[in-house]
């Protein structure tokens, strides 16, 4: 009896699934999936729908070889299409309301973006109970592997370090504000910033994300997030903004230049909260004792400072106090531009260095006479810290 009444749960609850999920294209999904295959008609965009027996065969019915990544909600495949294009495979791997929310949210928010550094959704296979759903596929892991790397000193150099970041800060300010309609992504951390194989970044995971109605600033929401990386405003009021977005990209600028993970509970405790500890080391103009070291050595005392200062900025406690990922995007724009003055690299005798001192009404901020065998020392020796008391 006990048997029978758990299947009969079992069954009427995959019907509510599977008429929830009907309910869901019939409303959005359906509409914006036309759309999608119109446009495919209309011009070479590959948005498609696939059925279950071509991504069995694409990814040799889910053979665990072909797993390259596991993430909250479900397991993504490595697969390769008739046509030889290879893709990546997000499949659920359990069954609940909330999941097929927000694999649609998913593709709902994702079919509306076209930009270089937001992963794109190639398509989806409707006949599962939970879509699945496919990518393209983005060959070099994610930011987080490179930042937390052993190795990465001989991976990843500071200058695509910064441009990986102004590519991320672009992709939020388009979803912000220049995609037709406003996008919040809700959970930018490195792990969901892919890298293709030049590096270009990715945004990806759009599972969290909410589409923003145009005649509103802020949405009351059940918080979502991941702990580190959370605007502590929302976390308290509720109301997400695109400026919850800016707090989590700060955090992600702070993990860039420190090497150090948002949380280590391995740390002393003053230690933990990487956000705790940045902004602690900053107050006591303390940043070069907080840089990762690669960084410190090969990066421009100048530029790392303001990164630093733009960082801070980003994680101030009112939303409305932080920059919009637009004046993030052009600051570190015209950051990088200033590496390339670098005066760790540059010939005390060229001209670059005068042009260098010629920009500045300070010219002790390009000693060029403090080159250093060991930068890092020279950054630390130098540095004179300006923050803001804007937190
Ligand atoms: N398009 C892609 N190309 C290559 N690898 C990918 C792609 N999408 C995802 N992955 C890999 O799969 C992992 C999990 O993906 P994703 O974060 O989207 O899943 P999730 O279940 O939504 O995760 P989360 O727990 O962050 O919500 C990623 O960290 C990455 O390693």
């Amino acid at each position: 009896m006990l048997i029978c009444s758990s299947w009969l749960y079992l069954i009427v609850k995959q019907r509510k699934l599977i008429r929830l999920k009907e309910k869901f294209f019939q409303q959005n999904g359906g509409f914006i999936l036309q759309q999608q295959l119109s446009r495919q008609e209309s011009s070479n965009e590959t948005a498609k729908i696939f059925t279950t027996e071509e991504l069995k065969k694409a990814t040799n019915n889910y053979d665990d070889a072909l797993i390259i990544g596991r993430g909250g909600f479900g397991t993504v495949y490595k697969g390769i299409l008739p046509d030889n294009r290879i893709v990546a495979i997000k499949k659920s791997k359990i069954v609940d309301e909330s999941q097929i929310e927000q694999f649609i949210n998913e593709v709902l928010v994702l079919s509306q973006i076209n930009h270089r550094n937001v992963v794109k959704l190639l398509g989806c296979c409707l006949e599962t109970p939970v879509p699945l759903l496919v990518y393209e596929f983005v060959p070099n892991g994610t930011l987080f592997e490179y930042i937390h790397h052993e190795n990465k000193v001989s991976i990843v150099s500071w200058e695509t370090c910064l441009r990986i970041a102004t590519e991320v800060a672009e992709a939020l300010s388009y979803l912000h504000s220049a995609a037709s309609t406003p996008i919040i992504h809700r959970d930018v951390k490195p792990s969901n910033i892919l890298l293709d194989s030049s590096y270009t970044a990715k945004v990806s995971d759009f599972g969290a994300s909410r589409l923003v109605p145009l005649d509103q600033t802020e949405l009351a929401t059940m918080v979502q997030g991941t702990i580190g990386y959370l605007d502590p405003e929302y976390l308290h009021t509720s109301q997400l903004t695109e400026k919850s977005d800016v707090y989590s990209f700060g955090v992600v600028l702070v993990e860039l230049l420190t090497g150090r993970k948002a949380l280590s509970f391995d740390k002393p405790e003053v230690e933990r909260s990487l956000v705790t500890y940045f902004l602690l080391s900053l107050k006591e103009n303390r940043l070069s004792e907080v840089l990762e070291k690669h960084i410190a050595n090969e990066g421009n005392a100048e530029q790392l400072k303001e990164v630093a200062n733009l960082a801070k900025k980003c994680l101030r406690l009112k939303g409305e106090d932080r920059p919009t990922m637009k004046e993030v995007a052009t600051e570190l724009e015209g950051l990088r531009k200033m590496e390339k003055h670098s005066w760790v690299n540059v010939d005390p005798n060229s001209e670059e260095i005068e042009h260098l001192l010629g920009e500045t009404s300070d010219s002790s901020k390009y000693d060029v006479r403090n080159k250093s065998t060991n930068a890092y020392d020279s950054v630390r020796d130098h540095v004179v810290l300006d923050f803001d008391d804007g937190r």
